[in-house]
């Protein structure tokens, strides 16, 4: 039996980041790791798949400016590729993680953990031993999620490809047929369609659909382009593997066979075997918490990232753990607790004023409300669009370049409430928008924040410019 002031279950980006936290506000703390330390976003989700689509995304920035069009002479090294991904991963080796770990004097378990009761954590290891763990203070779950399968008869039997696979395979397959049309289809249909797979993407729904429609609207348009069959709005009705791969009955009575099918429908969270009816809880269920990460309910548990359901991002995760690790060692310690709203030990931000950014061609990088989400909170709201190409940083930037972007202002307050660009490289350009949300920075103050010229990011001037100078006298006609 050994005790620690806190104990992490789940060591992906977000239960380090808790921990590390936790000890640097003089707690000590364990780790409880089950797979590889790093976790999902290291080995199978952001890491892998950003760098499957990053060198297709070089050489049609390239093939977008004449001059290095012209040098540009072959087609993408699939297998220098794989290899750079590879690399990306430590080929799924977690020892550089793990001296991390050591190096911020955290402890590390290696293991399954389960509860077996309040404050009380058995983990199981590889070779079936058995530790047990009490914490002091708090435990803290952050132990993710897997993929979802949707309930489509043969499905599950047809062995197809989750989240994981289409992350690492070592091989492009031939053809591959794709159920969903959110982020994880729409980027992995990017990247194994430029790495030369046959790609059909089937969505019961359209593409990106919490997002603004431009959004998905782009994207389909340059999957068509890459050669992805895109099917929008259809049903899955069956699905067999045979001899000659994964065949896929859609409620349009066609079919599709392709070598694999990837099944990117959504998540579930990894608490089915996790012991949570021996602390009055239900296994299989999200765990809500409140806006310190506190389990509701409970004064020692909390729950950090995708497994509580507020926003399933890896950044997003992370700060909720530096807020958790935080307030952890701040309640154990009898320090104050800054709970309000923009506190220290608060994620305010998973929100309203959540980034993201979907790493297709065109990139979509949003913050906040789309328009649809403003008004449907009630905001009284006014919608300004501006087509980045129009800007001169982007003409020089890309020949052709084509983009839009979109800025949701809260009229009764003169702020914005949610910003969205889609175009070539827009990702490097949504922390500003981040900043002028999160800082609610007036419209007028914005006028004085000055986009260098030319770059793309002088769309903000457009923007406020086709808003309009709040102040200013507008000229009458003579
Ligand atoms: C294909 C894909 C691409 C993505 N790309 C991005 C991106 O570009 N940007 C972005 O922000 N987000 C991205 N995401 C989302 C991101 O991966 C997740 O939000 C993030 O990994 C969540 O981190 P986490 O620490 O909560 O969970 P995880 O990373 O899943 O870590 C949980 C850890 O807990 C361990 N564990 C689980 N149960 C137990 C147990 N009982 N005992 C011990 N250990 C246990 C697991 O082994 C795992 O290591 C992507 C997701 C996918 C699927
Ligand atoms: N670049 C990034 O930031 C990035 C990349 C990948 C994933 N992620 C995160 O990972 C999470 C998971 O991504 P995802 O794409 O799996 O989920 P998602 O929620 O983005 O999309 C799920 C899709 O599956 C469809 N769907 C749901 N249930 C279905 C069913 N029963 N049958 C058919 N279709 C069904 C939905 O209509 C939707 O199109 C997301 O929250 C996402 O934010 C982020």
């Amino acid at each position: 039996m050994t005790e620690y002031d806190l104990i992490v279950i789940g060591a992906g980006a977000v239960g380090e980041n808790v921990a590390d936290r936790a000890v640097q506000g003089g707690l000590s703390a364990v780790l409880v790791e089950a797979e590889l330390v790093g976790g999902e976003c290291s080995y199978w989700a952001c890491m892998p798949s950003k760098a499957l689509l990053r060198s297709g995304s070089a050489l049609r920035a390239a093939r977008r400016v004449a001059g290095a069009r012209e040098a540009v002479t072959g087609d993408l090294d699939v297998r220098a590729v794989l290899d750079r991904r590879n690399a990306f991963t430590s080929n799924w080796s977690d020892a550089g993680q793990v001296d991390w770990v050591r190096g911020a004097g955290i402890d590390l378990v290696r293991g399954h953990a389960r509860f077996t009761g309040p404050k009380r954590i058995e983990v199981t290891g590889e070779d079936g031993t058995v530790t047990e763990l009490v914490a002091r203070h708090a435990v803290c779950v952050s132990v993710g999620t897997d993929p979802k399968i949707p309930d489509i008869p043969g499905l599950a039997e047809a062995n197809p490809w989750g989240s994981r696979e289409a992350t690492s395979a070592q091989e492009v397959p031939a053809s591959l047929a794709i159920l969903g049309g959110g982020v994880v289809a729409s980027e992995m249909a990017t990247a194994w369609a430029t790495l030369g797979s046959r790609v059909t993407l089937i969505a019961r729904s359209g593409l990106l659909e919490g997002m603004e429609p431009f959004a998905g609207e782009a994207v389909e348009r340059s999957l068509r382009e890459l050669g992805v069959d895109v099917r929008l709005h259809t049903a899955t009705e069956r699905v067999t593997r045979s001899e000659d791969g994964v065949h896929i009955e859609l409620g349009t009575g066609e079919s599709v066979t392709a070598s694999e099918v990837l099944v990117a429908t959504g998540r579930t969270p990894r608490t089915g075997d996790l012991g949570l009816e021996t602390i009055g809880l239900t296994p299989g269920d999200w765990l809500r918490v409140d806006d310190t990460l506190q389990v509701e309910g409970f004064d020692w548990l909390y729950a950090t990232g995708d497994v509580n359901h507020r926003a399933l991002l890896t950044h997003q995760g992370k700060y909720q753990a530096r807020a958790a690790g935080d307030v952890i060692a701040a309640r154990a310690r009898g320090l104050a607790v800054s709970d309000a709203p923009w506190g220290t030990h608060v994620a305010t931000a998973d929100h309203a004023t959540v980034p993201q950014v979907t790493f297709t061609d065109p990139e979509v990088a949003s913050v906040g409300l789309t328009a649809r989400q403003a008004e449907e909170a009630g905001y009284d709201t006014r919608v300004v669009d501006y087509e980045i190409g129009w800007v001169a940083g982007a003409s020089v930037h890309a020949d052709d370049y084509a983009g839009t972007a979109r800025m949701v202002v809260d009229e009764s307050r003169g702020v914005l409430l949610g910003v969205t660009f889609v175009g070539p490289d827009v990702s490097e350009m949504l922390q500003a928008a981040t900043i002028a949300i999160v800082g609610e920075v007036p419209i007028e103050r914005l006028w004085h924040a000055v986009p260098a010229y030319p770059t793309v990011n002088e769309v903000w001037l457009r923007l406020l410019e086709a808003y309009g100078r709040p102040g200013a006298e507008a000229r009458t006609p003579a």
